[in-house]
């Protein structure tokens, strides 16, 4: 595929808007996970509000909250007409009767959620939204994507798990033109944007207690470069570009010195396989296993140098779980193909069509072609 030509000032609006937005929906998550602490605030960390989706996987208030504030948002912001989103959460379980005292929880966060919005430099709503603008703004995000015209693609909560566990967890927002991924957001609430990972004695694991600061990533393709700035906090106000300083992947290319990410969930990676690969390139270090998009974030950041996934045979990837990481890890200066080597494709519709057996995302070509050698030599004799 060719690449675009870019000229600097397309898709500076989107960008803007977009880190505006995902600002507001860390502060949205921050305040869900802090509810206990906010006497007379709407915002509650009422346990019976992670509920259980089909696929057994947790999806809570914050899930819906965020999806609704920045469909609303968004939509507010380019014209109803013009906004296509792709996003992970539908309104199916909220819309049912049954549902009326978490539908209630839902459109109160996104009422106090858009409330706050002219401190991060977006507007807010005349009147309070209604339950049926609510659950409206919500099953808009219902676009399935493809390779002709304009998508957001919006992961409210990625690492739900990490969430509900005070963990890790990213909100995640691209933009997706032609099928190629355009701008990438990524805000990590519990990633604070001053220290640095660490690895941990036995299995690195990063500890919410250390990180509360939080940053958001955000990088324009073309651009050559990526940033971040420090998450808003308490009654700040966002003054646009907010301190934001350059981002880049890590230099280190001996895997001896180079640290791996992977899925924390074994039924998301096979970490037996992973820990094959790196015994065979010379990884030395333990795995830092992270919830969500924050993988990509350590790389994009230089805090790790790859980050590796193997799904069971059979699951297909979903654009929003990658999209705005993909994008920025890229534009930071790093490498991410799928196992085969092949770039991911955006451009199929909610699925990463086609991968390769997995994913992998690295700081620079030698240590990625070193993993990518290791999985067609160890594959025939592995037990995906
Ligand atoms: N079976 C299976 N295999 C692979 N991947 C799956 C699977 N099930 C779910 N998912 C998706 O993985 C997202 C979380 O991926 P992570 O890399 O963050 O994994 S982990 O939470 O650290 O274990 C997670 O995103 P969220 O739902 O936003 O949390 C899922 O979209
Ligand atoms: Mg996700």
């Amino acid at each position: 595929m060719e690449e675009p030509n870019i000229d600097s000032d397309k898709y500076s609006k989107e960008l803007e808007v977009g880190v505006r937005v995902v600002q507001l929906a860390c502060c949205l998550c921050q305040k869900v996970q802090k509810g206990s602490d906010q006497k007379g605030s709407s915002f509650g960390p009422n346990p019976d509000h992670v509920v259980s989706k089909d696929d057994d996987s947790p999806v809570t208030v914050a899930d819906w909250s965020v999806q609704a504030t920045i469909s609303w948002i968004l939509s507010e912001t380019f014209g109803r007409e013009n906004v296509s989103i792709v996003a992970e959460e539908d309104a199916q379980t909220l819309s049912d009767p049954n549902a009326a005292t978490l539908l209630g929880s839902v459109v109160a966060t996104v009422n106090e959620t858009l409330s706050m919005a002219p401190r991060f430099g977006l507007k807010s709503p005349a009147a309070p939204l209604g339950d049926s603008e609510v659950l409206d703004a919500i099953s808009r995000c219902n676009s399935t994507g493809g390779p002709v015209g304009r998508h957001w693609v919006l992961d409210p909560v990625d690492g739900t798990l990490g969430f509900v566990r005070g963990d890790q967890y990213a909100v995640a927002l691209a933009l997706i033109e032609n099928g190629r991924v355009m701008v990438g957001v990524l805000g990590c609430p519990n990633y604070s944007s001053k220290k640095k990972l660490v690895n941990n004695s036995n299995v690195g694991k990063l500890s919410s207690d250390l990180w509360q600061e939080g940053c958001v990533m955000y990088t324009k393709k073309g651009s050559g470069q990526a940033w971040m700035q420090p998450l808003v906090h308490g009654d700040g106000i966002l003054e646009w570009p907010n301190s934001a300083s350059i981002i880049r992947v890590s230099s280190i290319d001996n895997p001896a010195m180079a640290t791996f990410c992977e899925p924390v969930e074994k039924a998301n990676s096979n970490h037996s396989y992973t820990a094959g690969l790196a015994y065979s390139v010379g990884l030395r270090k333990q795995p830092l296993r992270v919830y969500s998009m924050v993988k990509y974030a350590a790389i994009a950041r230089g805090d790790a140098e790859i980050y590796m996934k193997f799904a069971k045979a059979g699951y297909k990837e979903k654009i929003w779980d990658h999209a705005a990481g993909v994008v920025i890890v890229e534009e930071a200066g790093g490498v991410v193909t799928d196992a085969g080597g092949r770039p991911l494709d955006f451009s199929r519709g909610v699925y990463l069509e086609g991968v390769d057996r997995g994913i992998v995302a690295c700081s620079g070509v030698n240590l990625h072609e070193k993993i990518i050698g290791a999985v067609y030599a160890s594959w025939d004799s592995s037990h995906l």
